[in-house]
């Protein structure tokens, strides 16, 4: 078997245009979603993510607020930027780009986003709700998943969906979100014994782990659907992701590339959620 491509670049282009009507929509009635993005340091990385977030809102016509700080910046600095675009009408979203400079306690400061402009759904009320299936943003790369999977019309209900990887960005949400939609969910991670024969029993199997080529072909079942969330550089420089992916496409019968797959995907979730909290904010004035 070789497996079928998830084309998140694809998948983002459709998606986008729908966003476009609802911010034209949001336009019509006054509103013009916003999202601010801070950046603290000047890792390279980073930078690059964070210049693809705000071109992405622009191609959808969210405007955007890119704040850089240097890496000196002080926590309490911090916080105070945030407090201020708390308070700013003109912001719906806020996103601080992690990793944050060791000196600044990271959960802490998502802690001081406001829940209704939590758009990377980090924030223990969003994760709460998350958690007992209450209406909130989902995290951009495990909602993304999800989109993926809905979209190759992978049916969840009884299956047995592994996930390697808890991080409370990517595993964790990820596997919350397969058990709502009714899958039998593993949760893997670097103490796992046999990581190999819980891979095996999957269905559906979601690498977040960070490691190049942790998942082999060996460790797929044939017909699996293989979501790749990984973002690595291997020994030659060269952007993967987790999965063996020239072997493990053998095996499966769907996988996402790394570049063109979630990646992608996790941007295009977070302009969704940016455009559901404007949304949010005029049919609920309160908010
Ligand atoms: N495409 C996208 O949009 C995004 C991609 N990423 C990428 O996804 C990957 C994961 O990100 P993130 O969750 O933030 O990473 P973390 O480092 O926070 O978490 C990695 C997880 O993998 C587990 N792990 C480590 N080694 C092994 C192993 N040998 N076997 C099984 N599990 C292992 C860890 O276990 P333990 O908990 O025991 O330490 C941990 O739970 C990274 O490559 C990151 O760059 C992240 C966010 C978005
Ligand atoms: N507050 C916060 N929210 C995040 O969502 C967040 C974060 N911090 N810190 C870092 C991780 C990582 N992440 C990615 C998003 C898009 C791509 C992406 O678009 N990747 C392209 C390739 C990009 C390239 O060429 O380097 C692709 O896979 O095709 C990758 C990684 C979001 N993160
Ligand atoms: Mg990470």
């Amino acid at each position: 078997m070789t497996a079928q491509l998830i084309d998140g670049v694809a998948l983002s282009r459709q998606l986008r245009a729908a966003l476009r009507e609802r911010v034209a929509a949001l336009n019509g009635r006054g509103c013009r979603p916003g999202l601010a993005v801070i950046l603290v340091g000047d890792d390279p990385a980073s930078q690059v993510y964070v210049r693809n977030k705000v071109k992405a809102c622009a191609e959808v016509g969210i405007h955007s607020v890119l704040q850089t700080h240097p890496a000196s910046l002080t926590e309490q600095a911090l916080l105070q930027h945030i407090d201020a675009l708390n308070a700013d009408p003109a912001i719906h979203g806020i996103l601080v780009q992690l990793p944050l400079p060791p000196h600044i306690d990271a959960q802490r400061v998502i802690e001081a986003i406001a829940p209704d402009k939590d758009v990377d759904g980090f924030h223990v009320a969003n994760a709460g709700a998350l958690m007992v299936g209450q209406p909130g943003f989902r995290p951009c790369t495990p909602y993304g998943c999800m989109k993926m999977l809905e979209h190759i019309g992978c049916a969840l209900r009884g299956k047995h969906a592994v996930v390697i990887g808890r991080s409370n960005i990517v595993g964790k949400p990820m596997a919350m979100l397969l058990l709502q939609a009714h899958a039998t969910v593993t949760i893997c991670h670097s103490a796992t014994a046999e990581l190999a024969h819980h891979t095996r029993q999957a269905d559906v199997l979601v690498a977040a782990v960070g490691r190049p080529a942790l998942v082999t072909a060996d460790m797929v079942k044939p017909g699996a659907v293989v979501i790749d969330v990984g973002m690595n550089r291997d020994a030659t420089g060269k952007l993967c992701g987790d999965v063996d992916f020239e072997g493990v496409r053998q095996v499966a019968s769907w996988i996402t590339p790394v570049p063109g797959g979630v990646g992608p995907m996790t941007i295009t979730m977070l302009l969704t959620n940016t455009v559901e909290a404007a949304e949010r904010r005029l049919t609920t004035p309160s908010f």
